[in-house]
């Protein structure tokens, strides 16, 4: 049967056809499961897309990488074109991401993780609030024609698609931390020690897993299994045309634009959940009365409503409250405002990435720390994934939560906000909960 792939080239001043329909909802990990790379797996609140092929692959290197990446995919969009005006669900979507930094040359894992990277699917399936769509998009000499023919095809093979069955964890033989905890120790000793001489108000410092498998991880699995055990969150899968996967299931959305609309949220500050109820309420009072964690908490409200100030008025800071996760709570405080002018969402990326929940205070300075302390390259970990439309709207999260695997190895993430009053052991602790998500789905 036809592989999804599509004519991931080029593209020139091509048009681009796309074609739409509605159709019954599927299984998605049944549809995601039989696509070929590239493949985009997408599970929010409100919207749920699998998607396979490239019709077109967009990428951008260097500092000005947003700017780029935002005149592409408008000039993209300009070029789309269908027979009649598509309902909004079974719009065409751009999917990808950024890596953390622009500066700094991938190394493995990332290899296959350019600055920035958007793929507009030969294949997407949507569901939403209004349905269930299929889109199909193509480019050529017979653009139209391959596009419905592509529906065609894909309407009916996704409705005569066999059920996904699940499988097991493949199980860790070995498992590497980077850095050890001694060096954990020196680099957060030396962070406070900056932070306490007035250079720093707030790092996040991070730390990577690997491990080598058993057996292959089947990636489908992994996301199906972490959308079980993580349904508060956001799942996401970004698999490159060759190179390894990179899935997770993060709490923190970036960003969200519809229209005039910016909404976006402050998340850090963390605990663990307890084993019974009440421990599980003494934990979340400790981190609601934790002046520490306020601290690092209050540090990145005020820097994202700052950011935002530069682009939006009337910001609004809902409610601090307690987002509890299966394997940690945080403290949450939603922000929305209303943007001064039509912007396009990666106008908003860029001026709000990274925030001091993944990079720190002052910005600059904070980078310059993360470099020379942490020995690994971040690659997307903690950069903005999502999707752009043709209106210049879209949602990005903060990709954390996450692990890149070529199937037989995996390498996870995750970091903590370093302030003055941290301390090395409690933040080492905090992060290996924090790679609970990932590791509990390889083993
Ligand atoms: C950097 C990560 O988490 C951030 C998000 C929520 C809470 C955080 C914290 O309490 O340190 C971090 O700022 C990660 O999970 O890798």
């Amino acid at each position: 049967m036809e592989s999804p792939r599509g004519d991931d080239a080029a593209l020139g001043d091509e048009t681009i056809a796309v074609r739409g329909c509605s159709i019954e909802t599927p299984a998605l990990r049944s549809v995601l499961e039989v696509f070929d790379a590239p493949r985009t797996g997408w599970t929010a609140p409100t919207t749920s897309v699998v998607a396979g092929g490239a019709t077109a692959t967009l990428s951008a290197t260097g500092p000005d990488r947003f700017g780029r990446l935002k005149a592409a995919a408008e000039d993209l969009f300009d070029r789309v074109q269908t027979p009649e005006p598509l309902p909004e669900g079974a719009k065409p979507r751009l999917f990808g991401g950024f890596s953390f930094t622009a500066d700094s040359s991938r190394e493995p894992p990332w290899r296959d993780y350019p600055d920035a990277r958007f793929t507009l699917p030969a294949v997407q399936v949507s569901i939403t609030s209004n349905g269930t769509w299929l889109t199909t998009a193509a480019t050529g000499p017979d653009a139209g024609q391959t596009a419905t023919e592509r529906l065609d095809r894909w309407r009916d093979r996704i409705a005569a698609l066999p059920v996904f069955e699940p499988g097991t964890p493949p199980g860790i033989e070995t498992k590497r931390h980077t850095p050890t905890l001694g060096d954990w120790r020196t680099g957060v000793e030396s962070v406070v020690e900056r932070i306490r001489d007035g250079a720093l108000r707030k790092v996040v410092l991070a730390q990577s897993l690997s491990a080598d498998l058993t057996r292959e991880l089947r990636v489908v699995d992994a996301l199906t299994r972490l959308g079980e055990s993580y349904p508060g969150c956001y799942q996401f899968l970004f698999e490159p045309a060759t190179g390894p996967s990179f899935l997770g299931a993060t709490p923190e959305r970036l960003v969200k634009v519809r229209g005039r609309t910016v909404d976006t949220v402050a998340l850090a500050g963390s605990i663990g959940r307890g084993e019974t109820k009440d421990e599980d309420d003494w934990l979340e009072a400790q981190l609601r009365d934790s002046e520490k964690n306020n601290h690092e908490h209050d540090l990145v409200v005020n820097a994202v409503r700052g950011q935002l100030g530069t682009m939006a008025t009337d910001i609004e800071t809902g409610d601090r409250t307690v987002r509890k996760l299966s394997n940690v709570q945080h403290l949450q405080t939603p922000i929305r405002g209303t943007l001064d002018e039509d912007r396009h969402v990666l106008d908003l990326v860029e001026q709000l990435h990274p925030t001091p929940a993944v990079g720190g205070l002052p910005p600059d300075a904070a980078m310059r720390t993360i470099r020379d302390i942490e020995a690994f390259d971040r690659g997307w970990y903690a950069a903005p994934v999502g999707w752009i439309d043709e209106h210049g709207d879209g949602t990005f999260l903060v990709a954390i939560r996450s692990a890149v695997t070529d199937g037989t190895t995996a390498t996870m993430f995750a970091g903590a906000g370093i302030v003055a009053d941290s301390d090395p052991d409690e933040e080492y602790d905090e992060i290996q909960l924090k790679f609970r998500p990932i590791l509990d789905e390889l083993t």
